[in-house]
């Protein structure tokens, strides 16, 4: 097992470990068998979602892994069909029992759907939940700044997190400045770039050559010098491990700008663009 890793501070207090495990599509007893690895492993943050369809088996691997219920950080989405006020607090109820818990440490809006239109009063719910004790980090996920903007006028409450796709051809740097100015953690989904990895890019290569490590390392390094929280998936326990293991080097000013570099225009995996994209 490897060092515990270093963790966040989140603009409402709590604290965010600097990466975490992603589950999608990760299901029954594929998903608990994956999820008691990575614990075992060190991740202590869980990225699931009602939409997933595992919470179930995440709430078992959380038993089963023998860790104190205090040292894990669980993270659940309400869906877009959940965004009316009654509908979304019956959600965080349900995810509640579908894991097994009595709080959920963090739960987010899982897409805006503006179709639905309702995300704001989502939003709402989710801060009267934590006001109960049910929820105990607020945030949100594939926001844009003015979806941002507008729950913040609406509640005074700033999302302590916005989790959104991620990777070297998505790098999203004015989303990341918006989140510094409000001060909002990023999360990123697809952290490694998920079937369109950039493992063969030589600026990533030759990185990985440069400090004997994986391609997937660098990335993924990449990411925490950027100060994002990358949730990679992986059901195998050597990647997994693989996956944390990325404490022990460095990547130059020059190496972080040249992946950063690979942005583009067109980098989203399948379109999922939060203004149009709609995920119920
Ligand atoms: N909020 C949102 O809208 C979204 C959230 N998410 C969350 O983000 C998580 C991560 O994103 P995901 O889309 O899974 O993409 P990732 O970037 O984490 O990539 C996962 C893929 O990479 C492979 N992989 C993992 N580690 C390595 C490695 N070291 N070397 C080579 N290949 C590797 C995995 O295969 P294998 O398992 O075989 O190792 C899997 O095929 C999801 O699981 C989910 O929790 C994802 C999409 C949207
Ligand atoms: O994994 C998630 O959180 C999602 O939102 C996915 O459904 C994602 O939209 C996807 O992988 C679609 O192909």
């Amino acid at each position: 097992m490897n060092a515990p890793l270093p963790v966040h501070t989140l603009n409402d207090g709590t604290t965010l470990p600097a990466i975490g495990f992603g589950t999608y599509p990760l299901k029954d007893e594929e998903c608990v068998a994956a999820v008691v690895s990575a614990v075992d492993a060190g991740y202590r943050l869980i990225d699931t979602a009602v939409n997933y369809g595992n919470e179930r088996a995440v709430g078992e691997a959380i038993r089963r892994s023998g860790v104190p219920r205090g040292e894990l950080v669980v993270t659940s989405k309400l869906p877009g069909r959940a965004h009316a006020y009654d509908d979304a607090v019956a959600s965080v109820r349900g995810s509640l029992e579908a894991l097994g818990l009595d709080r959920i440490d963090l739960h987010l809006i899982h897409w805006p759907n503006p179709s639905v239109g309702k995300y704001a009063e989502a939003y709402r719910a989710l801060v009267d939940l934590q006001a109960e004790g049910l929820v105990r980090t607020v945030g949100v996920s594939n926001f844009t700044e003015a979806h941002l903007e507008r729950v913040l006028d609406d509640t005074g409450v700033t999302p302590a997190v916005n989790q959104v796709e991620l990777h070297p051809y998505f790098p999203q740097v004015e989303m990341r400045a918006v989140h510094e100015r409000l001060g909002i953690r990023t999360e990123s989904w697809s952290p490694l770039g998920k079937r369109q990895a950039p493992f063969a890019e030589p600026v990533v290569a030759e990185a990985a050559a440069r400090h004997g490590v994986t391609p997937g390392q660098v990335v993924l390094r990449w990411q925490l010098q950027l100060g994002n929280v990358p949730i990679p998936k992986s059901a195998t326990p050597e990647r997994q491990r693989q996956n944390l293991d990325v404490l022990g080097f460095e990547l130059s000013a020059e190496e972080v700008a040249a992946i950063t570099g690979l942005g583009r225009a067109d980098g989203r995996l399948f379109g999922g663009d939060p203004d149009t994209h709609e995920e119920m």
